[in-house]
């Protein structure tokens, strides 16, 4: 890697087998300093296997992981970085200050407590012990953890997990005061509106493989449908084949209608039923667009369980 380059972290080719399983089969994945990167996909897609080869946890089969440019098992390399794990386990003895100062005191050039604290909300926990947190609670301890090092780049494995809307929206705030301080953020997540919300860019994994990688808007841009909702006696199987109209679901009173077409379905909705309301038309999201990209490799899945 070149040393003046933005690139944080690359997985270049990279092939990952458990016995006959291949869990990634020729990864490519670029992150660059000072962006958040949400690495989306469903259940097996290699997500975690990607961030355990960036993080020196296990080895490619094939290709490389770098990390700073460096054999991400080095000390220099590790020493930059912040993670929060699905399976993290911490000593519940401990009290979240102590543990806070632990942790900070292996990285060279650490946060202040206060201010690692005060970041991931946790500032009226710090006397409590570990072990007597909540779920969300510790979450957002181990965010602290994560981020209390100063360190350059940031692996979020689904953080958000398990914490109410408010904790949730406090560290989507933290996210962003870290990527404005030019900290780089992996985030994989399976609230797509998380991504939504935060990332920079996006990467869809499935079954080992990159199936799509851009900005959000690219993502949705890729999948071009409006949704239009509305309150109709209109029958959903009758309306379903209107041509141009991708899908209808019925929810009690309301019509749910995709369409690449939103003008000519809503002229055609407004004539078939003069008494329509509540009328609403949307863009579809990241959400369907990952659907869409995503569509075969779940299909296989479900069939295959
Ligand atoms: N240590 C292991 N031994 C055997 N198989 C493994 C191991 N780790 C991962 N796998 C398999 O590799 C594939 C990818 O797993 P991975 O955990 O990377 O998926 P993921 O995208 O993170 O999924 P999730 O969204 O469920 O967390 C899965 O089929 C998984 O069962």
């Amino acid at each position: 890697m070149n040393p003046t380059s933005d690139v944080v972290a690359q997985l270049s080719g990279a092939v990952k087998r458990y016995g006959q399983l291949t869990a990634l089969d020729g990864v490519d994945l670029v992150l660059h300093r000072g962006e958040l990167l949400a690495v989306l996909g469903p259940n097996g897609a290699g997500k975690s296997t990607s961030i355990s080869l960036l993080l020196g946890l296990i080895r490619p089969d094939g290709g490389r992981a770098e990390l700073f440019g460096l054999d991400p098992q080095q000390i220099d390399a590790r020493r930059r970085i912040g993670v929060m794990l699905q399976s993290a386990v911490l000593p519940p003895s401990l009290r979240v200050g102590e543990l806070l100062r632990l942790v900070a005191s292996y990285y060279p050039n650490p946060r202040p407590l206060d201010e690692s604290a005060h970041l991931a909300g946790i500032a009226d926990l710090l006397k409590r012990p570990y072990g007597k947190l909540s779920g969300g609670q510790m979450r957002r301890v181990q965010f602290a953890l994560a981020l209390c090092g100063r360190p350059e780049l940031v692996f979020l494995d689904e953080p958000t997990v398990g914490m109410d809307i408010d904790a949730r929206q406090k560290l989507w705030a933290a996210m962003r005061a870290l990527v404005a301080e030019g900290c780089s953020v992996v985030l994989t997540t399976h609230y797509l509106e998380e991504a939504e919300a935060l990332a920079q860019r996006v990467v869809v994994m499935a079954k080992g493989r990159v199936l799509s990688e851009g900005s959000v808007d690219a993502l949705r841009a890729q999948v071009p449908l409006t949704r239009i909702r509305c309150v109709t006696d209109l029958d959903a199987a009758k309306v379903a084949a209107w041509p141009q109209v991708s899908s209808v679901e019925r929810e009690g009173a309301r019509l749910l209608v995709s369409t690449d077409a939103a003008e000519n379905v809503l002229r055609r909705l407004l004539d078939a039923d003069l008494a329509l309301r509540e009328l609403e038309v949307q863009r579809a999201g990241l959400a369907e667009a990952f659907m869409e990209l995503t569509r075969e490799e779940r299909g296989i899945e479900q069939e295959a369980a």
